[in-house]
Order: C-alpha cells, then sequence, then structure tokens
C-alpha cells in the first residue's frame, strides 16, 4: 500500500488528473467527503488530504510515503530529508515582494508581513537590507494598507489579488510550482511501486507542456 499526501485546495484539483492518468482514483469525492483519509479504487493507494504547509512533515516522518506541495512550502520547511524527484508543473506563480501602489520603501531596517519568514529572512539577508518580519497566516496584502508593515512578501499570479487591493508587486524572488516529493526509506522499501509512479507523472506532466 502506498499513501500519498496532498494538500487541499488548487493543488489537490490540479493533482488529481495526475493521478487519474497514472490509474489513481479517489474511491469518494474528495470534495464532498469529510474523511482524512481515503483509498483509491484500484485499492493499492491511501490518499491524505491535508494542509499544505503540513505535506513535508508527513512525508519526512513517513506517515506518507509520497506526496505533493508547493515549492514555496518545500524552502521553507526546509526539504533536505526528502526526495524531489518531480516538477508537477502546476499551481504555478512567483514568490515576491509587493508595496503599496506608487509607494517607495524607507530606508533604514523595514517591516516585512509574510507567512514565508525562513524564505523572506533569507532573501533579505543576500541583500544585505535589515528587516522586522511579522508572521501572518494569510490575508498578507492587507498589512501594509493598515501600517502592519512597509512591504509583503507573498505568491502573485494573476496579480489580481495585489491590485485590489491597490499594491503592485516589486522584486522576484523565485518561481513557485508544486513539486512530487518522496520519503527517502520509502523510496527504497516501496521502490518498484514508486518508481512506476514518477515514470507515469512524467509522461503526464509531459503530455500537458
Ligand atoms: N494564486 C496562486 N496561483 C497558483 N498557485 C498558487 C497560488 N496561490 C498558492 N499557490 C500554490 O498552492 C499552494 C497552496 O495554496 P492554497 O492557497 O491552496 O493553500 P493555503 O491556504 O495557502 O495553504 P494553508 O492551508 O497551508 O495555509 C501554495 O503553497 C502555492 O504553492
Ligand atoms: O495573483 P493572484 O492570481 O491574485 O493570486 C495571488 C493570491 O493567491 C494566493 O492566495 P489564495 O487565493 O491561496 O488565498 P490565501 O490568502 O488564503 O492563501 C496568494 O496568497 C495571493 O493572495
Amino acid at each position: 500500500m502506498l499513501t500519498i499526501a496532498i494538500s487541499k485546495g488548487r493543488i489537490l484539483k490540479d493533482t488529481l488528473p495526475l493521478l487519474a492518468e497514472a490509474g489513481i482514483e479517489p474511491s469518494e469525492d474528495l470534495s464532498k467527503t469529510r474523511k482524512l483519509i481515503v483509498p483509491s479504487v484500484c485499492g493499492k493507494v491511501n490518499l491524505v488530504i491535508i494542509r499544505a504547509t503540513d505535506v513535508p512533515t508527513f512525508v519526512e516522518y513517513g506517515a506518507a510515503d509520497v506526496g505533493v506541495t508547493g515549492k514555496d512550502t518545500l524552502v521553507e520547511h526546509g526539504s533536505d530529508n526528502l526526495y524531489e524527484p518531480l516538477d508537477l508543473n502546476i499551481a504555478k506563480c512567483r514568490l515576491m515582494t509587493a508595496i503599496v501602489t506608487g509607494k517607495k520603501l524607507p530606508t533604514g531596517k523595514i517591516r516585512v508581513a509574510s507567512k514565508y519568514v525562513s524564505l523572506t529572512e533569507q532573501y533579505f539577508a543576500k541583500k544585505g537590507q535589515q528587516v522586522e518580519i511579522i508572521k501572518l497566516y494569510g490575508s498578507m496584502e492587507l498589512a501594509p494598507i493598515v501600517g502592519l508593515a512597509d512591504c509583503i512578501v507573498d505568491l502573485v499570479d494573476t496579480g489580481n489579488t495585489l491590485k485590489a487591493n491597490g499594491m503592485e508587486p516589486l522584486d522576484f524572488i523565485m518561481d513557485i510550482s508544486s513539486r512530487l516529493v518522496i520519503n527517502k526509506a520509502s523510496m527504497k522499501m516501496k521502490y518498484q511501486q514508486i518508481k512506476t509512479l514518477i515514470k507515469t507523472l512524467e509522461v503526464a506532466v509531459d503530455n500537458r507542456r
């Protein structure tokens, strides 16, 4: 039996068609069920549906053999203990700094709001910019508007959320997409099943390019 951990929300929606091409289909409608572990129709896989930020933890500790989550979450969490064999090319966006439209960053130490504390720290340290980081769990765009921060570090796709809140992107930090991650012990113990899954997903991803 293989256990696959997938983030709720947009990643789940984009991952299901890829898994279907590998013959893995949930036995229940994941948008309706309250179950957190759902077996696949083929009976060889269990799907565990969790928060994006919990996926690296589940896979690292072997609670799931395989996981799907965003590169943002992996870099923020630290992914040295995981294999990351495949870019699934889904849930694509950019990690950026953003500011109130037309405003400039003040000189000296700045306040930055983000849920990506570690990424934010690393990014500004490289630039030699002193920062005070305000950890938030969502709706980062609010922070500069209400004077909580000078700028934010957040994901940008269409830019509509920034625009709707009177903000604009400033600097690009990194491209983001969702990745397949594998527990290192599972890779050894369930080599054949995992290798087949990676190969099939590789083809499915290539066919969509
Ligand atoms: N606007 C977007 N466009 C494309 N991909 C995105 C976008 N926003 C987020 N993502 C990707 O999807 C992942 C999950 O985002 P989602 O908004 O579904 O969950 P979340 O609410 O941020 O996660 P959590 O529940 O852990 O707080 C992100 O980590 C990122 O990799
Ligand atoms: O550039 P856009 O296309 O507008 O997308 C960017 C938005 O998408 C994400 O939020 P999400 O919708 O996941 O909500 P969240 O704030 O709950 O994470 C991200 O945090 C931005 O707010």
